[in-house]
């Protein structure tokens, strides 16, 4: 474009009519309110009119750019990213967020095109050029490169693609093995921006009209069965039809799905006392039901529509399988939104750095899917889907997998309840009554104030602390606010940690440093004492280890790609850790040295037996082998003996089962913490009811018409956390000074839980460790091709996670050394 060109006056004029581009929060959207305040707070109103057009600003096309990019994302975000989002430079909306923001402005510039003038068409291009320069640079910054596996023979799936293009699907992908993630779609030349990457003909989706009358007519005296249902139950039987008109798509699924749903004996074990497994179990029971309700009755009374030998409960499981994870919700022209499954484009894996974020609509113009591109796909990349903003734990339920990267929606769901907060309009205090936290190095400002958690959550705490309006000046009273404050995180995550019981590595060694300490302070039986000395110089040597191999993992799974910020947080949080580790070391040692007793020493491992080791504690090949062989060698009378004692259970859980759900849906169980304004107030964690129960089977809707979904969060039971409000042990409180007291009496802080309650806490801050730490170990017993458990990786995930709440402690840490630096200055 020439700039400088010099413009008649006739260009001039036209350059001079507007070209403005309106922005717009619309009002039936359900954040309406907290986006609006967001927007206000950053000074936009919800309706923002952009003027695209030349100024004497060189940066006029990225200073425009920018500033509808805060107001799209914004507009773009769902309730976890708002929470989160608040105080954070605006790229930590995550890389899904910020596609969506800017595929929304390209739509709305590429749809000025129509109404505008030459000259602004010109510099509509220019402004459109920089968008899609910017959708080219998103993404791909810690993503790792996926790996297509040489010589996989995909006959099946070639016959597939050829049947697709014989009948109008235009595609430039082709199927390869991708390692970790089963057959995907990989670009076979290079993709840009707005290309459409696969293109398919309504008439190849399967959906509901394709069940036939017969079948209809038995199933719609079942009152109230969805066309979900009804397409699930044709698809149990279509998959055996050697005439249907879909066999090589059928014969293109899998024996077996490795989804949550269909996880073994072997990996329930090590799920137990998980909510993943609760998350697991609860989908289990919710499709037994539903199976007993419609089997035997409709094989009785229809054997002919319904053959009993293909309408087993596996056969069943397998199909649900299928229909959660394979299936897409998409928007007819006709308006309706219908559950299809839409061969060759089932083969489009999914990542949190998507290609494709826009596939929900049937092209009325072409009667066609089209899958087109917010970011390029290089030839031989593999090209990929959001499939929602899931939590891992729905992922590794009705998928089967945990993404590559930081998956921004892991939080840990806490609902507090505390005296109501006025939401005002204009007034600077959020209206959120719903609290989450999630691993601190997602977040970009550590500093003062903010600790790397969300400011819904510390305000909440600040405001229960004092009700007066609280700015964040350093002001002494601000900052003797915020040393409360921290006690009351430390308070929250100490006891939870204490309450892990056998969780992992540097949580046990925190949790037995503490009881060392109460024991010696109390002088407790001397047998006990000792006892737990041992168990304190283990738990010591294992943290150190780990701290070593967390750091190995670190440089490994991130190499040179890791970004300035993480590398910084990472190494922040290994600098605390070796802060802990050292604070209990030095108090071994000097108790030794007290007690005349042998210096503290290290067993040190030699290589070998540090892969012991990790296998060990990660539950990876070498101690899963061993399981695998015993197994084995058990012979089949045992492994079905096992088989059925686990559907005995299964059906034991349903007979047991309070309720059951929607499994598509939120589990919105969370964690409800009441806080009352008394001078000793009292933070009362209720559990809630699973909501969005239905009696059906509804897939996942997320898939593409990208309802925005929270966390899923499992049902939490009742805790009760006490919270004196005088405060006069803040020594104890600074690293290294002493245990937290609980005991009664204890004027700092205490928790009272019931025994069952106490069990669902420990499960709460277990589903990540468990989550991260075992899941991978029970993906390899189930020995699934999937292996994405990578042991750096894994350790990664392992260690970090584990210590998400421990973070929280080091937060606690990292914040009382800021505000006592700010003290002392
Ligand atoms: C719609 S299918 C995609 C095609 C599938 N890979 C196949 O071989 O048929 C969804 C399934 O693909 C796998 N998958 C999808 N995305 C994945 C990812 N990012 N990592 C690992 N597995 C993934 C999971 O097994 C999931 O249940």
């Amino acid at each position: 474009m020439a700039v400088n060109k010099q413009l008649s006056s006739h260009d001039a004029m036209e350059l001079d009519k507007d070209c403005s581009i309106v922005l717009e929060l619309s009002e039936s959207d359900p954040l309406f309110d907290k986006k609006k305040k967001l927007l206000q707070d950053m000074g936009f109103s919800t309706k923002e009119e952009i003027h695209v057009k030349r100024s004497s600003d060189p940066n006029w096309i990225s200073t425009s750019l920018k500033v509808m990019l805060q107001i799209e994302r914004i507009i773009n975000s769902d309730e976890t990213e708002l929470y989160f989002a608040g105080d954070e430079p605006m790229d930590m909306y995550g890389p899904r967020n910020e596609l969506e923001a800017l595929n929304s402005i390209l739509q709305l510039v590429e749809s000025s095109f129509s109404s505008a003038c030459l000259m602004q068409k010109n510099v509509l291009q220019e402004f459109r050029d920089a968008i899609v320069d910017m959708m080219s640079q998103s993404g791909n910054k810690n993503i790792l490169e996926t790996k297509i596996v040489e010589g996989y023979n995909s006959d099946k799936e070639r016959k597939l693609l050829q049947w697709g293009e014989n009948n109008g699907v235009k595609t430039r992908l082709e199927i390869a093995y991708v390692e970790g993630a089963g057959r995907g779609a990989i670009a076979t030349e290079d993709l840009k921006v707005g290309d459409t990457a696969l293109e398919i003909p309504t008439s190849l989706i399967i959906v509901e009209e394709l069940v036939q009358a017969d079948m209809y007519h038995a199933l719609e005296k079942f009152e109230g069965i969805s066309s979900e249902t009804m397409l699930l139950l044709w698809s149990m039987k279509e998959r055996h039809n050697g005439d249907s008109q879909f066999k090589i798509y059928f014969d293109t699924l899998p024996e077996e799905f490795h989804t949550g749903l269909s996880f073994g004996i072997d990996a329930m074990t090590v799920l137990d006392g998980t909510l993943l497994l609760d998350e697991i179990t609860a989908a289990k029971e919710h499709l037994r039901a539903q199976y007993d309700d419609l089997f035997p009755a409709l094989c009785e009374d229809h054997p002919d529509i319904f053959p009993p030998e293909l309408y087993t409960w596996e056969q069943f499981l397998w199909a649900c399988e299928l229909w959660y994870s394979n299936s897409m919700k998409i928007k007819f022209p006709d308006g309706k939104l219908r559950t299809c499954l839409i061969p060759i484009a089932g083969f489009l894996n999914h990542s949190l750095e998507p290609h494709v974020v826009h596939y929900g609509r049937v092209d009325s113009a072409t009667n066609t899917l089209k899958f087109r591109l917010s970011r390029p796909c290089n030839a031989g990349q593999e090209c990929c889907l959001s499939y929602g903003n899931f939590p891992s734990s729905h992922l590794i339920t009705f998928y089967g997998f945990v993404p590559q990267g930081d998956n921004l929606y892991d939080v840990i769901p806490l609902d507090i309840d505390a005296a109501q907060d006025d939401f005002t309009e204009g007034s600077s205090i959020s209206n959120w009554t719903t609290h989450m936290v999630r691993a601190t190095w997602l977040s970009h400002n550590c500093n003062i104030f903010y600790y790397g958690l969300p400011s819904p959550f510390l305000d909440c705490l600040r405001r229960a602390r004092s009700p007066m309006p609280h700015t964040k000046d350093l002001m002494p009273e601000n900052l003797k606010n915020e040393i409360e404050i921290l006690e009351d995180l430390r308070a929250i995550c100490d006891d939870m940690m204490d309450n892990l019981g056998d969780a992992d590595l540097d949580d046990r060694m925190e949790s037995t440093y503490r009881a060392w300490v109460r024991q010696k302070r109390e002088r407790l039986a001397p047998d006990n004492l000792d006892e737990l000395c041992r168990e304190l110089q283990t738990a010591l040597g294992t943290a150190k280890w780990q701290l070593e191999e967390f750091e190995k993992a670190v440089r490994l799974s991130y190499g040179q790609r890791g970004d300035d910020h993480t590398t910084a947080r990472h190494k922040q949080f290994i600098a605390a850790i070796e802060n802990q580790i050292s604070h209990v070391e030095t108090a071994l040692r000097e108790s030794f040295s007290v007690e005349g007793k042998q210096p503290l020493r290290w067993v040190h491992l030699d290589e070998e037996e540090c892969d012991d080791f990790a296998a060990f504690l990660s539950g990876t090949p070498q101690s899963l082998l061993c399981a695998k062989n015993e197994y084995v060698e058990l012979g089949p009378s045992v492994k079905s003996s096992e088989e059925n004692d686990f559907r005995r259970k299964d059906v034991d859980l349903k007979s047991n089962a309070a309720c059951s759900r929607d499994i598509s849906d939120e589990i919105k169980g969370v964690k409800d913490v009441t806080i009352s304004k008394d001078p000793n107030f009292v933070m009362e964690v209720k559990g809630k009811e699973i909501a969005g129960m239905r009696d059906d089977i509804i897939y996942d809707a997320d898939r593409t018409t990208n309802a925005r979904k929270a966390c899923s969060s499992p049902n939490y039971g009742d805790l009760r956390i006490i919270i004196a409000d005088e405060v006069e042990h803040r020594k104890k409180l600074i690293p290294g000074c002493e245990d937290t007291p609980k005991e009664k009496g204890s004027k700092l802080v205490f928790w009272k839980q019931r025994c069952a309650q106490l069990h669902q806490a420990t499960a709460a801050v277990n589903l990540f460790n468990q989550l991260f730490g075992r899941v991978g170990a029970s993906q390899k017993q189930l020995q699934s091709p999937q292996k994405q458990w990578q042991t750096p990786l894994r350790l990664h995930n392992c260690c970090s996670v584990q210590a998400t709440l421990g973070l929280m402690l080091t937060v606690f840490l990292l914040g009382v050394e800021a505000v006592s630096k700010v003290t002392r200055v």
